[in-house]
């Protein structure tokens, strides 16, 4: 089941001389994990925006084509143009780059069960989620702390622990690790993995971490000033080194030995992570 349909779209912000998205046409099934990748200026960020909505309900402008969100709960689909964001921010829920810029400096707790006492959810209903919330993102015992004095990692967590308790089927994030450090990196890439695989959430992750890319995405998507120009398998766009390069998408070490060791007659095939590299070409003896 496609659970995100994006046809034909083309977007321009008001003012403004360019399109920043030209014919974008993809789909996503129920449970994938897209990567998005693509130099700066490229329109990641406006195509996130598109997914809930946001563009052309709330940021306004040229909007050609339809996003269509399918809600898998239900089977019921949403045009996105035709869709208030609330109704939509229940379906996708959507993750910045910034944590600080989505936090409200309330405590954790009062963070996460912000969005719920909008929808007007019952006080049983909103603690449930609320301590789900908490769970999976691992803040459990931060309840009574106030987000300045988390590390990026947690805030990051917590913006995403506030956006999990909607209880979206769908998770758009926008370079989520872009402002954390290392370790910030791994704890929010781990989390994304859980909510992916465990809990069967589809996700649409914008990343420049591409080593993570292609090593967990179902699908990636390659942007350049504003279209789509590789869409596949890992291993199908891994094998575009060249055009990578000239987008200066950074390569996984892994990836780079592969394409040497290929050109050379070593290696038969692209391969993504150490692990396989070591597979195919044996440990090298001691
Ligand atoms: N609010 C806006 N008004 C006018 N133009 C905009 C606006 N936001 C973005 N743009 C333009 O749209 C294009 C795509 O920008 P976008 O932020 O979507 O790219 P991006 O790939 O996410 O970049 P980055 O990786 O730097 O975040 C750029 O040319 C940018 O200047």
């Amino acid at each position: 089941m496609n659970v995100i349909r994006v046809e034909d779209l083309r977007f321009k912000y008001r003012r403004a001389e360019r399109y920043s998205l030209k014919d974008i046409s993809f789909t996503v099934k129920r449970g994938e994990l897209l990567g998005i990748i693509g130099p700066s200026g490229s329109g990641k960020s406006t195509l996130c925006l598109t997914l809930n909505g946001i563009i052309p309900n709330s940021i306004k402008g040229e909007f050609e084509g339809e996003v269509v969100i399918t809600d898998p709960r239900t089977g019921e689909e949403y045009n996105t143009k035709e869709t208030p964001v609330p109704t939509l921010s229940t379906i996708v829920g959507l993750v910045l780059q910034n944590p600080e810029s989505q936090l409200f400096n309330m405590t954790v707790e009062e963070e996460i069960a912000f969005g719920l006492e909008n929808l007007g959810l019952e006080r049983n209903e909103i603690l449930r989620r609320l301590r789900w919330a908490l769970e999976v993102t691992g803040l459990r015992g931060l309840e009574k702390e106030f987000p300045p004095n988390l590390s990026g990692g947690q805030q990051q967590r917590l913006a995403i622990a506030a956006v999990l308790a909607m209880e979206p089927s769908i998770i758009v994030l926008d370079e989520p690790t872009s402002q954390l450090d290392p370790v910030g990196k791994q704890e929010v890439l781990g989390l994304v993995s859980l909510l992916n695989r465990e809990h069967g959430i589809t996700v649409v992750l914008v990343e420049h971490h591409t080593d993570y890319i292609l090593r967990y995405a179902d699908r990636v998507i390659v942007m350049d000033r504003g279209e789509i120009v590789l869409q596949g398998a890992p291993k199908e766009v891994a094998e575009e080194a060249d055009t990578l390069r000239r987008l200066g998408v950074k390569l996984p070490p892994a990836l780079e030995v592969s394409h040497e060791l290929k050109k050379r007659g070593v290696l038969g095939e692209t391969v993504l992570t150490p692990e396989e590299l070591l597979s195919r070409i044996g440990r090298p003896s001691r």
